[in-house]
Parts: structure tokens; C-alpha cells; sequence
């Protein structure tokens, strides 16, 4: 089947659910004849979803959202919830699922996760007085990228919603963080697209038609759009609509494809949202020459911040010692975006650094202890979706700042003062908070009770009206009691019946004429009489207006929260990055990091250094190494026994290069380090059987892509290229791609079993080895990096430390000796041939057969040799 090619309609006004623009294609089901014999509900079910005809629609009926037809197979099937069908609709049962409305959000955030896109299609009108069906609408679409909702997102993950304009050989980039009210765009040659799409997972991807699927990305996350809506007339009154004149001052009107593809992402998000995305006050274009490349396979290898096995620890567990959820996603960013020297970085580096003198970072951390998520509240409140908690976990966010910048004035430090004029105090809406809201408010409106008394008198009256009714009750129930002699008659209420009179089925007497019988239950009946439905409609009526009344006073809350939002997301940007920025410090001094010293010079400087995860492992045992790179010295070239520390050594060196553009300390006593462009890592072995590519094939194509982008400033760590195919072919390629660095000037760390490359003698290239002690089969690692090769191999030794049974390790020793000793017989005749890339080893079974001439043998020698073939198959 093609996929669906979705349009978006522009639309320059404000923006309601009616005007909404709806995508086009029909659902087969609004077919006029389809629809034809289908009950009013039906009609009006399929021409809902007809507006969103790649979701699952959830229909609003009473309590319950249900699901029918193909949906309701689809939900019971991810939800695990019972299919059941609900009578007929054209001579046909309709199946049928559906989920509790209180209980919707659990369900929303499982099908999220899975990728599907949700369509709430809500009642709008009164069903008491509705003819036919209630009115209902698409409120809105829930989709994967454009999540803003607290119960439906993770608060450490990002979702992000990423726009592709393709023109040409180049192509635009645009990303949306919803939830946090962010949107980067960058603009790249058609080339490395795949490369920087890899880079930052992302949830949803909205392209042109024809647009094809980026590697890694499952087909279900991307939505094909209208070639059209990309256009620039139509992308440029996006962009008027949002940001007007301030376009021009976000520095990105040289990408002119990014920015049609900023304007899709907006209205794509509008359409689902069903709101203007007020939250979106700027636009930050990545530029390339400000950050350093790290691609997918280096942040993967690197562990930077997920692990390769499953819980494993990372550079960002390590780190994660933030305060507050918003600080934590930023660290995140950080590591994912590290920033080449240039003022950014600079200040970064001068604020930790105030942050470990004086009294240390703990005294801001303390005041950061209340404050919450506050960046996705203030979306929420920017697009009218906050509920009551949200509120008062504002509140409790404004109460926190005057503490905070009382810290930051004691630190009396200008890299400190500097984010005390970026965080203003907000008092009057703190105040009208702390008057307006009580102190632990629900989730939702639904129930009222969130407004504090004393702070609206009408809405104390009628608050006052309901409660007095409880007295009332008391009184009629005494009353009634007396009147019919029921002595176990009782005056209750509950939300689905209303209210009651309930007598047991114990009394076995008259009933009062005037009791009309409302409900009948296991143990009594319940009934009504005129009197008690008066009361009831009192009743209902006080606290339904005290409900609206509620509700008025919260929107008007919020109408005097929005004018504050554009100050207090710039007031939390501060807030986030100070708590990240005080992490940094407080791990520096926790756990004995230094600062680093970047300069302009070529050069890579390392004392002490260490692998911060590893470290944080075994403790004190870890063995500190230096590093020295050089204008001229450019290239180590790495030998030593397996589990001697040479991964670890490469990785950390490239942790410490990470680590200090973040604006990190590192882990070492000393770090200078010249500018660094790029870090390129061919680490491990891992192959891409999904993807059709062999363990060899993946190596190779990394190497060739290190080989293709690295530049002398670039930082390459090589673990043992070539290993995964014949050992001369890996050997040449690993020694060839060894000489192409040592040309480019990479900075390179290459580790290698081959002793044979130990022989390259090029200026610029070192050997340097692990160092380990031997006695008898005994092998200990001392983990020391020492200059020049190592002097021997030690892979049998390691392999008996493995656990190898003896007898295997015996004959290896055996089969080693006859390699090494020219006097044996040539390798030739004891090792198939050499083989070249991509073929297979034959084996020895058949290398034997197509070594003999059956006409030439004997009966006698044909017996042996079946003997002998026989052995060789043991
Ligand atoms: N500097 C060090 N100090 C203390 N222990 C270390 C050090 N470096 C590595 N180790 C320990 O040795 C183990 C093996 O290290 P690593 O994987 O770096 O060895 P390797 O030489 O790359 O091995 P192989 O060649 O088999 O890949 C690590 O898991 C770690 O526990």
C-alpha cells in the first residue's frame, strides 16, 4: 500500500477547534453510500474519523472512550482490554473496546510509547439537551513528537519532532521539543543528512512526499506531508505568524530550507495540538563550526549516555546528581552537544569554576530542592492545558527564587551575579498563587476543590450553600424517620444516582405513598420523594455553579500567569543551567576532577588521566595514564594482552576531550587541549544483521567514514580494525588506514593485536603498550601505558584466566610453537590459505579432497585417506 500523504491547510487566524484544518484524505467510510443504513452516531463516528484517519479514534461516550471497528481490534490487541461489539450498525455488529475516561491517561501514554498516534474526539455539546447524537469534535491528536501532557511524558526523555526539507544536494532540519517549548534547526548537506538524523533519537519525522525513510527510523515514525506544504509562500506566513520581525534576529535567515521546514514542524504541531504553539518564543540554529561532531556510533561506543548492556552505567549516571528534572534534561543535551571553545563554552567553564571556590556549589543546590518541572508547566499554561497541580507546583517553583538568589548574591562572584539579573522574583504571581490556590490542590478540575476559601466570597457562598446541605440531609432523614416509623430509613447521595432514600430489605412494612422507587440493590430500595428531590436540585444546582465558579477563577489565573511566560522560560532556562552547572562542580570536587586548560595551540596534554565510569567502579585501584600529543606527535599506536586496559585507556581519553567541552572538569591532575573539531571511535565489534550489514562490513564502513571527515583536529580512536576477516587482508587494511591518519594528522589512538604494524616507522607515530607481568602461565595486568610496543603476547595466558579448558590450551600452545618456528612445516601446509575479503574458509575436509587425483591413488591409500578425513571431521 503507498503511504499516506497527509496536507496541511495554513491558516493565518487564531485558532478554535472548528476553524481547525483537518487533513483531507476521506476515510473510505464517508462514502455516502458506505454510510448509508448506519445509525446518526455512526455517521457522525466515521465522519470524525475521517479527519484523522491514521489514529486511534477515541470516542467520547459518557464515562468510557471507545474505540470501534478496526481501532477496537487494534486496542484490545496493545492494550490487553476485552473486544467485545455494541449492537448494530447496518445490519452489521460494530466491534467494540473502550477504557474508563478516569483512567485514560495510562492507556494513552502505552500506545504512545508504541508509536501510535491518538485522536480524542471529545463531546462538546449537553447531552441532555442534544437531538440525536451529542455534538463532538477532535479536541485533539496525541502523537508521539508533540506530547506536552506530564502524565504522558518520561521527565528525563525529550521527545522531539523533527521536520525534513529536502531541495537539492541540501536539506533542512528542523526539531521540536513541545513539551519544553524549544526548536533547533540546522541545515546540512544531503550527504551527512543520515549522520546527523542518528545523532538525536527522535519520536516523529514529518517530510515531503517521496521523502525516503532515514536510516534507523521505523516506518511507522514518519508521516509523509504535502510537497506543497513546504512551499515558501506558505512556510513564510508560518513564520510571520510566530515570530514576525524577530525572525531576523535568530540568526538562521542563510537557511532558508531550515526555516520552511521550522514553519512545517509548527504547523504540523498546531494541527495536533489544536492550539497555537505559544510556547514557542525563538528559534536556535546549530551551527556545525560551534560544536563538536560526535556521531550515533562514537556516543553509543563512548557510553555516553546509554549503556550497551542493559542498565549499565554511563557517563550521564555518573553526572546525574542534578537538583531539578529540567536540569537533568540539560546535562543530557550537553553531552549529546558538546561545544567547540568560543564564548559559550568559556562562561560555562567560569561558572563551575566559581561554583568549587567559596562556599561551594551545596548552598545553591539546597535552593533548588522545590523547584519543578517548571518549563513543561509553563507550556501547559501557554496552551491552556495546566491543571491545578501544575499551579501550585509553579507556585512552589517562585517560592524557591528568592533563596536561590540570595545564594547566588552571597557567591558575590560576577559569573554568579550574572544569572541573579537573569532570574527575577515574579512576586505578584507567586502571591496571587499562594491566595488563590490551596495548598495540595488535585490533578484535575474535575471535582473542584482547588480554589482556597476566603478568596472568592461568591464562591464561599456557594461552597457555604452545598455544605449546609449535610445539615439539611440530617434533618429530613430525623424527619422521615419519625413520619413513616422506618427506624432504619437513611438519607444518602452518590455521583451516579444522586440522592436517596434507602431502606433496608430487613424492614418488611408499608412504604410511604409518596416515595417513588429510584434504584434497587442486593440489601434495600432506594426511593425519592418530592421534598428530597427539591433538596437534590438545590444541592446539585449550588455545586455545579460552584464548580464553574472554580473553573472561572482558574482560567482567570492563567489568563494572569500568560503574560509572564516568555520571562519565567527564560528565568528557568537560567535556573536549569545553574543546576547543571552546579552538578558539574559538585562532581569535580566529589570526585577529585581538574580543570582543564583549552588553548588555541595544537596540542593534547593528559596527566593522571582516567576513565571516570570505570574509576567509579573499582575505586582507588585504578591506574592513572598520561597522554602527549603534539604538533609533531600525532599517532600512538597501542599493543598489549587482552584485558590489559587499552579500550579503556582510548575511551577515557576521548570521556576527558567530551567532558571538557561541556564545560566539565576531568578527570585527570592535568588537562591541556588544543582545538578539537570532531571525535570519531571504530570501537568493538557489532554487526547490523537488520540493517543487512555483516560485523566486517560495519567496521569497514565506519573506518572509511573516519577516513572521509576526519581532519587534524579531529580526535580517532581505532580498537583493532580488522579483525573480523582474514588475517593478512586485516592486517593490510588496518596498516594502511594507520598510515592515512598519520597523513591527515589526526590526533589517533589506535589499538591493535597486530604486532606487525609496530614495524611502521613514520614521523608522528608512536608505539606505546600495556603493560602486564608474566610468571609461568600466570598473567598480571599492571594497566600502565609504557612506551614502545609490547614485548610479547600474552592471549594464551588470558584465554587459560577465561576459564579455556587445559587440554585446549594445550594443543593451542602446541599449534602456536609449529607457527612460530620456521623449522616446522610451512604455514602453508598446516593453514588453509589466505583468503580475501568476504570469501569463507573451506574446510580442511574438502581443502584435503581437492588436494588429491583419484586416479592416481591406490585402494589401499583410498582406505587411508577415508580414515584420515574421518579424524579431521572429529
Ligand atoms: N587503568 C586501569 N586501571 C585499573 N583497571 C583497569 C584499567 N584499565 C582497564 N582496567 C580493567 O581491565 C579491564 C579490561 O580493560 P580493557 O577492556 O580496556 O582491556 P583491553 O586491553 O582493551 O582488552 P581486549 O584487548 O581484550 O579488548 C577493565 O574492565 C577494567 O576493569
Amino acid at each position: 500500500m503507498p503511504p499516506r500523504v497527509h496536507r496541511l491547510v495554513v491558516h493565518q487566524d487564531a485558532y478554535s477547534l472548528r476553524q481547525f484544518p483537518i487533513f483531507t484524505p476521506a476515510h473510505r467510510m464517508t462514502d455516502p453510500a458506505t454510510l448509508k443504513g448506519h445509525t446518526p452516531m455512526m455517521r457522525q463516528y466515521f465522519g470524525l474519523k475521517a479527519q484523522c484517519p491514521d489514529t486511534l479514534l477515541f470516542y467520547r461516550m459518557g464515562d468510557f472512550y471507545e474505540l470501534f471497528f478496526e481501532d477496537a481490534e487494534k486496542a484490545a490487541r496493545l492494550l490487553g482490554i476485552t473486544l467485545t461489539s455494541r449492537g448494530q450498525s447496518a445490519g452489521q455488529a460494530i466491534p467494540m473496546a473502550g477504557v474508563p475516561v478516569q483512567s485514560v491517561d495510562g492507556y494513552l501514554a502505552k500506545l504512545v510509547r508504541l508509536g501510535e498516534r491518538v485522536a480524542i474526539g471529545e463531546q462538546m455539546g449537553d447531552p441532555a439537551t442534544a437531538k440525536g447524537p451529542v455534538e463532538r469534535a477532535i479536541v485533539r491528536v496525541i502523537t508521539p513528537g508533540t506530547l506536552i501532557d506530564a502524565t504522558l511524558l518520561d521527565a528525563g526523555q525529550e521527545p522531539l519532532l523533527l521536520a525534513l526539507c529536502p531541495e537539492g544536494s541540501r536539506c533542512g532540519l528542523a526539531w521540536l521539543d513541545a513539551a519544553g517549548g524549544r526548536l533547533m534547526v540546522r541545515e546540512v548537506a544531503a550527504t551527512t543528512l543520515a549522520d546527523v538524523v542518528a545523532r538525536r533519537p527522535v519520536a516523529e519525522i514529518i517530510a515531503p512526499a517521496d521523502t525516503p525513510l532515514p536510516p534507523g527510523i521505523s516506518p511507522q515514525r514518519l508521516q509523509h506531508l504535502e510537497k506543497s506544504d513546504f512551499q515558501t509562500h506558505r512556510t513564510q506566513a508560518i513564520l510571520d505568524r510566530y515570530f514576525g520581525e524577530r525572525l531576523a534576529s535568530f540568526g538562521c535567515h542563510d537557511w532558508p530550507l531550515a526555516l520552511r521546514a521550522a514553519a512545517v514542524l509548527l504547523h504540523y504541531a498546531e494541527t495536533q495540538l489544536r492550539s497555537s504553539l505559544t510556547q514557542i518564543q525563538r528559534i536556535h540554529p546549530e551551527r556545525a563550526e560551534e560544536e563538536i561532531y560526535l556521531d550515533a556510533t562514537a556516543l553509543r561506543a563512548l557510553e555516553v549516555v546509554e549503556s550497551l548492556h542493559e542498565d549499565g552505567p554511563t557517563l550521564l549516571t555518573l553526572l546525574q546528581k542534578t537538583q531539578t528534572v529540567m536540569g537533568a534534561r540539560l546535562l543530557r543535551r550537553w553531552l549529546l552537544r558538546p561545544l567547540r571553545q568560543g564564548p559559550a563554552l568559556t562562561a560555562r567553564q567560569e561558572t563551575v569554576a566559581a561554583l568549587t571556590s567559596g562556599s561551594g556549589p551545596v548552598a545553591i543546590q539546597k535552593t533548588l530542592h522545590g523547584i519543578a518541572d517548571a518549563e513543561r508547566i509553563l507550556t501547559r499554561i501557554a496552551l491552556n492545558r495546566a491543571n491545578p497541580r501544575d499551579l501550585a507546583q509553579l507556585r512552589s517553583t517562585l517560592q524557591a527564587l528568592p533563596a536561590l538568589r540570595a545564594a547566588l548574591d552571597t557567591a558575590a562572584h560576577p559569573a554568579l551575579t550574572a544569572y541573579r539579573e537573569r532570574i527575577p522574583l515574579f512576586a505578584a504571581l507567586c502571591a496571587l498563587l499562594e491566595n488563590a490556590l490551596v495548598d495540595a490542590p488535585p490533578m484535575t478540575q474535575r471535582d473542584g476543590g482547588y480554589i482556597r476559601a476566603d478568596y472568592d466570597a461568591e464562591l464561599d457562598r456557594l461552597q457555604q450553600l452545598s455544605q449546609n446541605l449535610q445539615e439539611v440531609l440530617r434533618d429530613l432523614e430525623q424527619q422521615e424517620r419519625q413520619r413513616t416509623g422506618i427506624a432504619s430509613l437513611k438519607i444518602q447521595f452518590n455521583r451516579v444516582h444522586g440522592f436517596y432514600i434507602e431502606i433496608s430489605r430487613s424492614y418488611q412494612g408499608p412504604i410511604p405513598d409518596d416515595y417513588r422507587r429510584r434504584q434497587t440493590t442486593k440489601n434495600a430500595e432506594r426511593y425519592i420523594n418530592d421534598a428530597l428531590k427539591a433538596i437534590e436540585d438545590q444541592a446539585l444546582s449550588a455545586e455545579s455553579l460552584a464548580l464553574g465558579r472554580e473553573r472561572l477563577l482558574f482560567t482567570q489565573m492563567l489568563e494572569a500567569a500568560s503574560p509572564d511566560v516568555p520571562a519565567l522560560q527564560d528565568a528557568m532556562t537560567a535556573v536549569a543551567e545553574l543546576d547543571g552547572l552546579s552538578t558539574l562542580a559538585e562532581r569535580a570536587i566529589t570526585l577529585h576532577w581538574s580543570a582543564p586548560r583549552l588553548v588555541t595551540e595544537s596540542l593534547l596534554r593528559i596527566r593522571d588521566g582516567r576513565h571516570p565510569v570505570v574509576e567509579a567502579q573499582i575505586g582507588s585501584n585504578f591506574v592513572p595514564n598520561d597522554l602527549d600529543f603534539d604538533e609533531k606527535q600525532r599517532m600512538l599506536l597501542i599493543t598489549g594482552p587482552n584485558m590489559g586496559g587499552k579500550s579503556t585507556y582510548l575511551r577515557q581519553t576521548a570521556l576527558i576531550i567530551l567532558l571538557a567541552h561541556i564545560g566539565s572538569w576531568v578527570p585527570a591532575s592535568e588537562a591541556i587541549i588544543g582545538p578539537i573539531d570532531q571525535i570519531f571511535t571504530r570501537i568493538g565489534a557489532a554487526d547490523d544483521l537488520a540493517g543487512g550489514r555483516s560485523t566486517f562490513m560495519v567496521e569497514m564502513s565506519e573506518t572509511a567514514r573516519i577516513l572521509h571527515l576526519s581532519t587534524a583536529q579531529s580526535l580517532v580512536i581505532l580498537d583493532e580494525i580488522g579483525r573480523g576477516t582474514a588475517t593478512y587482508d586485516g592486517l593490510s587494511i588496518a596498516w594502511a588506514t594507520a598510515e592515512a591518519l598519520v597523513e591527515r594528522g589526526a590526533y589517533t589512538l589506535f589499538a591493535t593485536h597486530y604486532f606487525e604494524l609496530t614495524e611502521i616507522d613514520l614521523p608522528g607515530l608512536r608505539n606505546a603498550h600495556l603493560d602486564a607481568l608474566t610468571q609461568g602461565d600466570q598473567v598480571t595486568f599492571l594497566h600502565r601505558v609504557e612506551s614502545g610496543p609490547a614485548a610479547q603476547s600474552y592471549g594464551l595466558a588470558v584465554a587459560r584466566l577465561a576459564g579455556m579448558p587445559d587440554p585446549v590450551v594445550q594443543r593451542a600452545r602446541h599449534r602456536l610453537s609449529q607457527l612460530e618456528d620456521p623449522a616446522q612445516p610451512s604455514r602453508s601446509d598446516t593453514l588453509p590459505a589466505q583468503l580475501s575479503l568476504f570469501q569463507t574458509a573451506p574446510h580442511p575436509v574438502v581443502h584435503r579432497l581437492s588436494k588429491i587425483d583419484p586416479d592416481q591413488i591406490s585402494p589401499k591409500q583410498a582406505l587411508d585417506l577415508l580414515y584420515a578425513l574421518k579424524e579431521l571431521t572429529q
